[in-house]
C-alpha cells in the first residue's frame, strides 16, 4: 500500500476493511464460547478455533506493523494436550512470548461476536496502538503434527492475506515450537550472529556446538527418545541426519500420523504426572540394560524429562526439570570458576524455579550458595527472572526450561585472555554451551544435547546424575471446581489470598506433616485448580494432597 493521497489512503483502508469482512464471514465466531489468551496462548478443542486463528492472523500483522516490520512468529500447537485440542500463540521479535500488554488485545479480538464488531474493534485497536497500516509486516508460522493443523493454518493464512502485499509470510510447515522461536529470533537478529533463520540453520548451529563440546569424547552411549508421537520425531530425524553418529539416538513413539497416538500414554507430561515409564518404553525393554537412559519430549518438543531404571530393583527413576536445572547450574558454576575471568567479569550463575520445584532441589542449590529465585508458573515469568543473571538457568519441574547467557556475559567470555589452557578450555566450552542452548525458549532437542554434553564432561551415567539429592515424594492433583476465579494466589503463587481463610487452613494441615509443603493455584491453561503437596514419605505426600484437595472442594462449595 502507499499513502500518496488522502483519497487513495481512504480507499485503501476501505478495501482492507472489506477484505477483513470477507475473511471474517468465512470464519464466524461460534456462539457461547469465551476465549482467553492465557499462559500458553489460546488453547481448546480444535473445532472451536478457526475464527480465533483468522483473528490471530490480524493481530500478528498489527504487531509486526507496529514494530516497523519486525518478524512475528505464530505457532499452532496444543503441546502435551490431547490430540483433538489445538492452540495458537504469538512469538515476539526477540523469540520470546508475546508481550503481556498485547494479550488482552488477542482476547478482545477473538471474542468479537460478529463481523461488524470485529471490524470496529480492529479499527479501534489499530488507532489505539498507533499502528501505521502502511508499514510492511513479516510473519513466520509453523504447526505441530495435529490433524487439525492444516485447516487452522488455512484460517490463519486468510487472516494474513487480507493485508495483501504488505505482509510477507514464511511458512515453516510442521516443526517444533522451539525451532519456530529460533527462526523468529534469528530472522530479527540484525547482526546475523544468532544463526541462519531456517530449520537447517538451527540444525547446523546445534550440531556444530555439540561437536565442539563432545570432541573426542564421542560417540556417546545410545539414547532412547520418546517423541510422544509428535513433531519432535520429525525434528529429531532431521537433526540426527545433520549431526552424524556422535550421539546414537534411538527414537521411540514416532507414529506422527496414527490417529489418537499423539501424547497418548507417552511423552514428557505423561511421564512427569504419572511418575512412570510410558508403557511402550517399558515393553520395548530398552531400559533393562544397565546404564541405559531415556528421555521423553512433549507433543511440540519444548519439554524434556529423562529417566532410567535403578540397577538393584529396576525402579523407575525420574530426572525432571529440577534435576536438569541442578546438574546444569552446578556444572556451569564449575566452568565459570575454571574460566578464571577477572573479578569484575566474574559471571553470576543463578537458577529460577516455580513453586512446583521439588523442595529438595531448592535446598540443594541454596546450600551450595547458588542463588534461586521463585516466580509464578509460566515460562514468561521464568524467562524474565533468568535474564537478571549473567547465566540464568530456568526450568519448570515438568521439564520446560533453558539457560540464558546475557550479552555482557558473552562479551566478557569473548574478550577474556585466559591464564592457562584449562581456563581457555572452560571459556571455549561456555561459549559452545551458549550456542547449543536455545536462547529464546525451552527446547527439548537442545536440552537433550545440553544434558548429554554435561554428562559426557562429568563422565557420569544417569545414576551419578541422580545421586545429587533425593526428591521429596510429591503429588500434583487437578481439582475441577465450579469457578476457579475465586482462587487468587500471591507470593509467586505459593499462597492464596482468596477465598478468605483458606490459606490459614492449608497451613494448619501442612504443619501436621513432616517436611510438608502444599499450595493451591488456579491453572492458567485448564479449567481447574491445581493442588501440589510434598512431604517426607509417599503416604504423607498422598494424605497431604488429599486433605488439601478436600479443603479446596469445600471452599468452592462442594462437599
Ligand atoms: C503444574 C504445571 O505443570 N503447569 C503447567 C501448565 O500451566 P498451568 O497454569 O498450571 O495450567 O501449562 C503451562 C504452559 O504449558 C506450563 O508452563 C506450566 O508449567
Ligand atoms: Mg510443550
Amino acid at each position: 500500500m502507499s499513502s500518496s493521497s488522502p483519497t487513495k489512503a481512504a480507499h485503501e483502508h476501505a478495501v482492507l476493511l472489506n477484505s477483513i469482512a470477507d475473511g471474517a464471514n468465512q470464519y464466524p465466531k461460534p456462539e457461547h464460547v469465551n476465549y482467553t489468551y492465557g499462559t500458553a496462548g489460546f488453547r481448546t478443542l480444535a473445532t472451536k478455533l478457526p475464527s480465533v486463528l483468522f483473528r490471530v492472523g490480524l493481530l500478528a500483522v498489527l504487531r509486526s506493523k507496529r514494530l516497523e516490520g519486525a518478524t512475528i512468529g505464530i505457532m499452532v500447537t496444543a503441546s502435551h494436550n490431547p490430540e483433538p485440542d489445538n492452540g495458537v500463540k504469538l512469538v515476539d521479535p526477540s523469540g520470546e512470548m508475546l508481550d503481556p500488554s498485547w494479550e488482552p488485545h488477542a482476547t478482545t479480538l477473538s471474542n468479537c461476536p460478529s463481523t461488524e464488531s470485529l471490524i470496529s474493534t480492529f479499527t479501534t485497536l489499530a488507532n489505539h496502538l498507533r499502528v501505521d497500516l502502511h508499514q510492511p509486516a513479516n510473519i513466520v508460522y509453523a504447526r505441530d503434527t495435529r490433524p487439525s493443523g492444516p485447516e487452522l493454518i488455512k484460517a490463519l493464512e486468510t487472516g494474513l492475506r487480507v493485508f495483501g502485499d504488505s505482509v510477507k509470510i514464511n511458512d515453516l510447515g510442521v516443526t517444533t515450537t522451539p525451532i519456530l522461536h529460533y527462526v523468529v529470533k534469528a530472522t530479527n537478529d540484525k547482526t546475523a550472529e544468532y544463526g541462519v533463520p531456517t530449520k537447517e540453520g538451527y540444525n547446523a548451529k546445534m550440531a556444530k556446538a555439540f561437536t565442539t563440546l563432545i570432541g573426542n569424547k564421542g560417540p556417546l552411549a545410545p539414547l532412547y527418545v520418546d517423541c510422544a508421537n509428535g513433531v519432535g520425531a520429525v525434528a529429531l530425524k532431521d537433526f540426527t541426519d545433520a549431526l552424524g553418529d556422535l550421539l546414537p539416538v534411538h527414537p521411540l513413539n514416532t507414529a506422527t500420523t496414527t490417529q489418537g497416538a499423539l501424547n497418548h500414554m507417552c511423552g514428557a507430561d505423561f511421564v512427569k504426572t504419572k511418575q512412570a515409564l510410558p508403557p511402550s518404553v517399558h515393553s520395548s525393554g530398552v531400559l533393562s540394560k544397565p546404564g541405559s537412559r531415556a528421555c521423553s519430549f512433549d507433543g511440540d518438543a519444548d519439554r524434556i524429562v529423562f529417566y532410567y531404571l535403578n540397577e538393584e530393583k529396576a525402579n523407575f527413576r525420574l530426572l525432571d526439570g529440577d534435576k536438569i536445572a541442578v546438574m546444569v547450574a552446578m556444572f556451569l558454576v564449575d566452568l565459570v570458576v575454571k574460566a578464571k575471568l577477572d573479578e569484575e567479569h566474574r559471571l553470576k550463575v543463578g537458577v529460577v524455579q516455580t513453586a512446583y520445584a521439588n523442595g529438595s532441589s531448592t535446598k540443594y542449590l541454596t546450600s551450595r550458595n547458588i542463588p534461586v529465585t521463585c516466580v509464578s508458573t509460566g515460562v514468561k515469568h521464568l524467562h524474565h527472572a533468568a535474564q537478571r543473571y549473567d547465566i540464568g538457568v530456568y526450568f519448570e519441574a515438568n521439564g520446560h526450561g533453558t539457560v540464558l547467557f546475557s550479552d555482557s556475559a558473552i562479551k566478557a567470555l569473548k574478550a577474556a585472555s585466559p591464564q592457562s589452557p584449562d581456563a581457555a578450555n572452560a571459556i571455549k566450552n561456555l561459549l559452545a554451551f551458549s550456542e547449543l542452548i536455545n536462547q529464546a525458549v525451552g527446547d527439548a532437542l537442545s536440552d537433550m544435547l545440553l544434558v548429554e554434553a554435561v554428562l559426557a564432561h562429568r563422565g557420569w551415567g544417569a545414576s551419578d546424575w541422580d545421586a545429587g539429592y533425593e526428591d521429596l515424594p510429591n503429588r500434583l492433583v487437578k481439582v475441577e471446581v465450579p469457578d476457579r476465579s475465586i482462587f487468587v494466589a500471591t507470593d509467586a503463587e505459593r499462597k492464596l489470598t482468596n477465598p478468605p481463610g483458606l490459606q490459614e487452613k492449608i497451613e494448619e494441615v501442612m504443619r501436621k506433616y513432616e517436611m510438608g509443603r502444599s499450595f493451591v493455584r488456579p491453572s492458567g491453561t485448564e479449567d481447574c485448580v491445581r493442588v501440589y503437596a510434598e512431604a517426607k514419605t509417599n503416604s504423607e505426600a498422598e494424605n497431604l494432597a488429599l486433605a488439601i484437595t478436600d479443603l479446596v472442594r469445600f471452599a468452592s462449595g462442594q462437599s
